[in-house]
């Protein structure tokens, strides 16, 4: 659906964006994770269609993207920093929207009017900043988009406001297989919606992960045996800590096949530990020598 291939950009002679390649499938949610100044709004600009790579492939359902109207048509692209017609009121917006996106869908601006319970004939520049953005998700999300690229799309709204677009998108997805890209320095703000999680860092992408095989495939156990037992050979130990006789350890790879590992050298003490995603992403992120607190806090 969308499918981003060895993508370059530079401003002046900084090198942005160094051979960026990823792909989002259709019906699934891509958070795109990166401390500030990692590239992440350039790169969803690029993916929207409104700034051009230097070299490299951006396609959208198979097609260029960049000044492809009919795409952009079913498209939304949230910036971080919004743009609404100066004077307009939501209505007037809204009138304007549906202009321009031959899927305006009248019934859901009414729903989603009762959801975010703001006045469609006040002037949006009089809204507050969380209030602006509200307006833009009922805009966005009353267009029906078959794709949504949201750039930092929290801030400033409360935790309340929060769930409820985050629970639309979830429903658009679920519904009628929407594909969402979604930016964040912040694992926490969108570690409940994405199904795959990506993270940039000085322009490249370290690391990607399916979120149900990043919690699936790292392991944290607890144990001690009989003997001095060396499991180096036996298990890819990303992380160990002597505790006396109990060794704790974070292992990479198949549930079973660690426990099977584990129980065949007869244990005396075998625990199994919760890990958490943050402590997932450091032992990960470990391994290639950078340190990822920043999207982690
Ligand atoms: N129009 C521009 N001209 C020159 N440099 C730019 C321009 N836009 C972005 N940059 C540079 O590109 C780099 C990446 O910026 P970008 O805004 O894409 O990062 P980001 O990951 O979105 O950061 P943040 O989380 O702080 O918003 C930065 O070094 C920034 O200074």
């Amino acid at each position: 659906m969308i499918e981003v291939t060895n993508v370059h950009k530079k401003f002046d002679k900084e090198l942005v964006l160094n051979d960026v390649s990823f792909q989002v499938k259709k019906g699934s949610i891509y958070g795109l994770l990166g401390s500030n100044g990692a590239g992440k709004t350039t790169l969803m600009r690029i993916v929207a269609g409104i700034v051009k790579q230097a070299s490299g492939e951006v396609r959208v359902q198979q097609e260029a993207i960049f000044e492809n109207v009919e795409i952009k048509g079913r498209m939304q692209f949230l910036s971080d920093s919004l743009y609404f017609l100066p004077q307009y009121t939501t209505r007037q917006m809204a009138n304007y929207y549906r202009s321009l996106f031959p899927r305006w869908n009248e019934e859901r601006y009414a729903k989603l009017k009762d959801v975010f319970q703001l006045d469609e004939h006040q002037k949006i520049s009089h809204f507050s900043k969380g209030m602006q953005r509200q307006v833009a998700f009922w805009l966005s999300l009353s267009t029906m988009p078959d794709l949504l690229i949201l750039d930092e799309p929290f801030d400033g709204l409360d935790a309340v406001i929060r769930k409820k677009v985050k629970h639309f998108i979830i429903q658009d997805v679920a519904d009628r297989d929407m594909t969402v890209l979604i930016s964040s320095h912040n694992l926490r703000e969108v570690e409940d919606m994405c199904d795959h999680i990506g993270i940039l860092h000085k322009g490249t992408i370290l690391l990607e992960k399916e979120m149900d095989e990043l919690k699936d495939d790292v392991h944290k156990i607890q144990v001690a045996f009989k003997e001095e037992t060396n499991l180096h050979d036996a298990l890819d130990i990303v992380y160990e800590e002597k505790r006396g006789s109990v060794q704790l350890l974070i292992v990479r790879g198949a549930q079973e096949d660690v426990e099977r590992i584990i129980t065949s050298y007869q244990p005396i003490i075998y625990d199994r530990l919760t890990l958490t995603l943050d402590e997932i992403f450091i032992y990960e992120m470990g391994g290639v020598g950078y340190d990822i607190q920043n999207v982690l806090v």
